[in-house]
């Protein structure tokens, strides 16, 4: 048994229907030490003949053996095994990839073995070594003579040790002197125990080899042995797997590198969406906190006013359904995360302030309660019993230049009410002015206890027309707390209604989200600007790459490896971006809040972690998702086609 067998090998290429037969019915044996070349006339399908070997098509009749096992029923997986790990390409072109050096042009072979990198790099300069260009490595293709390429090619080709080389016209592109080097080394290699396989049309060459095969009109015409053939070389002991993702990783970041401008800009261009995104969710938090900073401020968000939901004609029959009653208030307090319950008694007009000649009269008067904030007291302290809080703009009224000194002063209130019967009684008492509150922080306020004492002084029920409910700890138990109260049905209609700031704040809360969000999802047009602009960028990538992808494909590169490195190119590109953006989104958040601080005395801009986790992750999974048409088709591309494409 050969180490190597054709098999009454047929090929033939169609043009419409019409078949031109290349290869008809070859049977060949081969083996290692041998050092085989190929002739004949152009056309005849020596090439085709040898990407059938090589196991870069396997779209043939007839069989290739390798030690007695058919290729025929190899996945594509076992394929790309067999083109990693037996056999090693030399072309006519070189097929270099331009982008890498040297060096890093064997390595790609080598990323594809078990050896740790630093075996790897041991062996690829061992084998520059070999071929005699150890001062050559760090050089890129271009840098190098005709023949110095060539060397790099074979020096890649022995890289996973592989036991064929099959190489096509490598000496077409040289001169005679650059020929007969090469021609020493792939001897130098037969020498070693491998089977050397060369397509060449020169006779020189082929007498250079140990065996002559010629072809003519799809036919072996002739099989001559020169000289015996080296003994063969023990089994390849290197074991190989396709290139790893971090691989992939590292060739994305070169070919970015090589291509520094154009990535740039791309970079740039998504940047701009990222960016926005991040700008406007950071201004959204830090309007949304200003709001609730100058609102919390003056009402304390953990206290909420209920009164009974009635509608106008009810509250104008004077009935005392607006009144709420001692089951109202344990119902309050059985809520979960409720602290304390306060009554309390809100009146509009009727309320008249006297100092000597001096009056005002009330609009509003209620109840001192918990939903007003103690720092909302600009000066002196909230009332207690038999005293009085004034809003700036009522102690005013009896002090123009110097509100504030009414504190401790006697004021006489009074207030009408009905009684039981429905005629007016009037509540009269002097109270003391315990503290000013700010001009909008609502109401002049007594407290409870202190109008219950009018009341009773005139024997008149006074019953709450709201209650204050103290909700305890975080701001976040406000709401299931409103939800409950809410929730409480008097017929089909709710019993209760909730007044006071906490509300407001919430539902202000949630039209500054809605707001925040259509902005950003605005900002988040130019996202899709930016994933086109990646999408047209990689299909770019993959046409300029498609040699490269060929290349690849024959060092054994599986299909997933070549996408995984179309899709390498777009993560990075996302992450770049994404890290580009916030620093640019940072950078304007410093000039913004340091213009704010000195306006408003308030950070607008508050871009959190989470706006910064979300820019990155939405930046890399839309570069991965512009990726996945072009990676798709460069993993697609057929390799031959691929290797000869101009
Ligand atoms: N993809 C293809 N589709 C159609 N015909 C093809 C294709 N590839 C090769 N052929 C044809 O098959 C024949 C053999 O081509 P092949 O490249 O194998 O020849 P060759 O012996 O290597 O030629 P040369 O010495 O000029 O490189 C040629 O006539 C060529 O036109």
């Amino acid at each position: 048994m050969s180490y190597l067998e054709l098999r009454d090998i047929r090929k033939s290429y169609y043009l419409g229907n019409e078949e031109f037969k290349v290869l008809k019915g070859i049977n060949l044996n081969f083996d290692r030490g041998e050092f085989v070349s190929i002739l004949g006339e152009s056309g005849g399908g020596k090439s085709t003949l040898m990407n059938i070997i090589g196991g870069l098509d396997s779209n043939y009749e007839g069989d290739v053996l390798l030690k007695g096992e058919s290729l025929r029923h190899d996945t594509a997986k076992q394929l790309d095994a067999y083109r990693r790990q037996t056999i090693g390409f030399i072309f006519q072109n070189f097929n270099l990839i331009s982008h890498l050096t040297v060096l890093q042009n064997v390595m790609v072979s080598l990323e594809m073995t078990t050896l740790s990198h630093k075996e790897q790099e041991d062996r690829a300069k061992e084998l520059l070594a070999k071929v005699g260009l150890t001062d050559h490595m760090k050089k890129f293709p271009n840098q190098l003579s005709g023949g110095q390429k060539q060397r790099v090619a074979i020096a890649r080709a022995l890289a996973s040790d592989p036991e064929i080389i099959i190489a096509d016209e490598p000496t077409g592109a040289l001169d005679s002197e650059n020929t007969k080097e090469i021609l020493q080394l792939l001897d130098e290699i037969a020498a070693d125990g491998k089977l050397v396989i060369t397509v060449t049309h020169s006779q020189t060459v082929a007498d250079y080899g140990t065996r002559i095969v010629r072809l003519a009109d799809g036919q072996i015409s002739e099989d001559t042995t020169l000289k015996p053939a080296y003994p063969a070389a023990s089994d390849n002991e290197l074991t190989t797997h396709t290139l790893r993702f971090g691989a992939t990783l590292k060739m994305a970041l070169d070919n970015m590198r090589y291509n520094f401008k154009r990535n740039l800009l791309i970079i740039i261009g998504a940047a701009i969406g990222i960016f926005s995104v991040i700008l406007m969710q950071g201004l959204g938090n830090g309007v949304q906190g200003y709001i609730n900073h100058e609102i919390y401020s003056q009402i304390n968000p953990n206290a909420v006013q209920v009164a009974k939901n009635i509608s106008a004609d009810e509250l104008a029959d004077g009935s005392n359904k607006v009144n709420l009653t001692d089951k109202d208030q344990q119902r309050f307090e059985s809520i979960k995360n409720v602290k304390d319950v306060q009554k309390g008694y809100y009146v509009q007009g009727g309320t008249r302030l006297q100092r000597g000649k001096k009056t005002a009269n009330l609009q509003i008067m209620q109840t001192y309660n918990d939903t007003i904030k103690k720092n909302s007291i600009k000066k002196g302290s909230a009332p207690k019993t038999g005293e009085i809080l004034l809003t700036k703009e009522n102690a005013q009224k009896f002090n123009k230049q110097d509100p504030n000194a009414m504190i401790g002063k006697k004021i006489v209130y009074t207030q009408t009410v009905m009684n039981s019967k429905k005629q007016p009684v009037q509540l009269k008492k002097m109270l003391k002015v315990s503290g000013i509150a700010a001009a909008n922080s609502g109401a002049t306020s007594i407290t409870y206890d202190t109008l219950n004492q009018m009341y009773d002084a005139k024997n008149v029920k006074l019953a709450p027309n709201f209650m204050t409910v103290v909700i305890k700890g975080n701001a976040k138990n406000v709401k299931p707390v409103q939800t409950q109260i809410k929730s409480y049905k008097t017929g089909k209609k709710a019993t209760y209604t909730i007044t006071g700031a906490g509300a407001i704040v919430d539902t202000l809360n949630t039209y500054i989200d809605l707001a925040v969000n259509v902005l950003a999802a605005i900002a988040g047009i130019s996202l899709l600007v930016s994933a086109i602009m990646i999408i047209v960028v990689l299909y770019i990538s993959v046409s300029e790459r498609t040699k490269e992808i060929g290349i690849l494909r024959a060092l054994g590169a599986s299909k997933g490896s070549i996408r995984n490195l179309f899709f390498s190119e777009a993560f990075f590109i996302g992450l770049f971006s994404a890290i580009l953006a916030v620093v640019l989104a940072l950078l304007i958040q410093v000039g913004a809040n340091s213009l704010s601080q000195s306006g408003i005395h308030y950070a607008i801009m508050q871009i959190s972690g989470g706006n910064i986790a979300f820019g990155v992750i939405i930046s890399i999974v839309i570069s991965l998702l512009a990726a996945l048409a072009p990676a798709g088709r460069a993993a697609r591309l057929d390799p031959i086609e691929s290797l000869s494409y101009e």
